[in-house]
């Protein structure tokens, strides 16, 4: 298990938990109420801040069960905390329901963060790359999609 150095700047939030032994992300909650038009989003303090060890990174996740209810979800999801980020951890939100509202109270739990190495390569520049079965093939070229009138964009 690592260590991970935690702030409390909301002294009263808890600190983040998973909610079971296994899980991959721990919980973070809403420091503020929020009320969510359709299509709305808005920027929400988690009242946390994080010292993560070079070579580490945590990404911000949405929460499954929030996002099938009430179409509760993270507009630049996952959101990238970076290992020297000292700042408090904030999470932007989005209503995608079509008609409804959300609302979500100071304490309720919105996202989930997951901790994970990071690799930093160094990029070598070539004008080949080395061959493979997959090629250039993307976006669609195995099949297995329903059939639409979607245009590439030719560049
Ligand atoms: O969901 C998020 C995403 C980012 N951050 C913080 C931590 C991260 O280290 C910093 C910068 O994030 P990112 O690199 O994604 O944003 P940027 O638009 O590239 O900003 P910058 O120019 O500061 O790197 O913002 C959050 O608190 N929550
Ligand atoms: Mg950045």
């Amino acid at each position: 298990m690592l260590d991970v150095t935690v702030t409390r700047l909301d002294p009263d939030v808890p600190l983040p938990s998973y909610a079971h032994p296994g899980d991959a992300g721990a919980d973070l909650v809403t420091t503020v109420d929020v009320d969510l038009g359709p299509g709305e989003r808005v920027l929400v303090p988690t009242g946390l801040a994080i010292a993560l060890p070079e070579g580490y990174a945590a990404f911000v996740h949405p929460r499954s069960g929030l996002a099938l209810r009430h179409g509760l979800s993270i507009v630049n999801t996952p959101g990238t905390i970076d290992a020297g980020y000292r700042g408090e951890i904030k999470v932007l939100l989005v209503n995608h329901d079509a008609r409804e509202r959300i609302s979500l109270v100071r304490g309720d739990r919105i996202a989930q963060l997951v901790v994970q190495r990071v690799e930093h390569v160094t990029f070598v520049e070539s004008g080949v790359l080395p061959g493979t079965a997959r090629g250039t093939g993307g976006y669609g070229s195995t099949g297995g999609h329903a059939a639409t009138d979607v245009h590439e964009e030719s560049s």
